[in-house]
């Protein structure tokens, strides 16, 4: 493929590939092991930095003066009480990299997310593994990667390995898919390990009856008030219950039609958003035709460095019933 930020576009669908490798690998230790359940966390930051250094180094190889805004840094891998943990991070890297990259190579790779992002130029964010608390239940996580461009994002890719093909059917089907925007040149989904043979463009919905929509929201109770999205759900005559799914696998879900509405409502007055959570997967909606605003109806502003300042919340749905859910939801958030 050639065009507008095409060896962008495949090297960020390389990375992601390989980012999912190793947390498939991580997890597939976890249920051997049987350390799922009693685990401590340790396992999921195995795969949170291994995710962030493969990508990092996958970027810096084909875009080295591109800087990263990534969720991650080495902090916890440095020194003696790090020493446990980054030969973890080291041997997992170098199952999936090649060739091998050195233990300082390494961190620095994971270093290398953490530029402050802004207003001006390019640069990428990424969040390795999106969706930890899903990623240890074994449910939904994503790997996100996006490019901004002073200020705007104008490449986003989220790999979903545990997301099914068909979510209505989800014991009968495969599973695992990576879902790629470009701005201006809409939105596809191509299974994981796939080829670009195997992209399909995606559409987000057109159903206009609220009564037969559906929304997603977080699993996570502290992430989003999944009251006041009953509240809203309730007014806006919607029947069916809420679909919960950790990660941004819920804005490839609009994308894809799957789902309709996602709602992300601020449950904590000091918490602010941050970039790597929501830029992949808004292009992804904006590109296939959704709409995605914060809570105000603002659009989200990836312009303040790392986190969304100026947004509180988001909101994502297909583009013939955004307007109604926005009036509902401002009217929710001000009560
Ligand atoms: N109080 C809070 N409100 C909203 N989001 C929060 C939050 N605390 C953590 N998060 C974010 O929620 C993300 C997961 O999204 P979801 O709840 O949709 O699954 C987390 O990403 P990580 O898992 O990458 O840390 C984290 O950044
Ligand atoms: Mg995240
Ligand atoms: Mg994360
Ligand atoms: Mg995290």
């Amino acid at each position: 493929m050639s065009g507008y930020l095409s060896r962008e576009r495949k090297v960020a669908i390389e990375a992601v590939e390989q980012a999912s490798k190793v947390c498939k690998l991580v997890f597939k230790q976890l249920v051997e092991g049987e350390t799922l359940t009693k685990g401590d966390k340790s396992p999921v930051t195995f795969a949170d930095f291994s995710a962030q250094a493969i990508v990092n180094s996958i970027l810096e190889k084909h875009f080295p003066n591109d800087p990263i805004v990534g969720e991650e840094d080495s902090k916890d891998l440095q020194g003696e009480s790090g020493e446990k943990l980054r030969s973890k991070v080291v041997e997992l890297t170098n199952l999936v990299i090649s060739p091998s990259l050195s233990e300082d190579q390494i961190l620095k790779a994971i270093d290398r997310g953490q530029y402050e992002g802004g207003k001006s130029g390019r640069f990428w964010t990424l969040d390795p593994i999106d969706g930890t608390k899903g990623f240890l239940r074994g449910e939904q996580y994503a790997v996100c990667l996006a490019l901004i461009e002073d200020g705007k994002v104008k490449l986003g890719v989220l790999g979903c390995p545990n997301l099914p093909h068909d979510i209505n059917n989800e014991h009968n089907t495969g599973r695992g898919s990576i879902f790629v925007a470009v701005k201006g040149r809409g939105a596809f989904r191509r299974p994981l390990g796939g080829s670009d043979e195997d992209e399909t463009p995606i559409k987000a919905s057109s159903i206009t009856d609220l009564t037969k929509t559906k929304f997603c929201e977080s699993v996570e109770s502290g992430h989003t008030s999944q009251s006041d999205s009953a509240t809203i759900a309730n007014k806006l005559g919607i029947t069916l219950p809420p679909v919960r799914m950790d990660s941004q696998c819920k804005y490839g879900c609009i994308a894809n039609g799957d789902a309709d509405i996602y709602l992300r409502l601020r449950v904590s007055a000091t918490y602010v958003e941050k970039i790597w959570d929501h830029a992949a997967g808004s292009i992804l909606v904006a590109e296939a035709g959704g709409r995605v605003s914060d809570t105000n109806g603002d659009e989200l502003d990836f312009s303040q460095g790392r986190r969304l300042e100026k947004n509180v919340g988001v909101v994502a749905a297909n583009a013939s019933i955004y307007d109604k859910v926005i009036e509902a939801v401002k009217a929710q958030v001000s009560s």
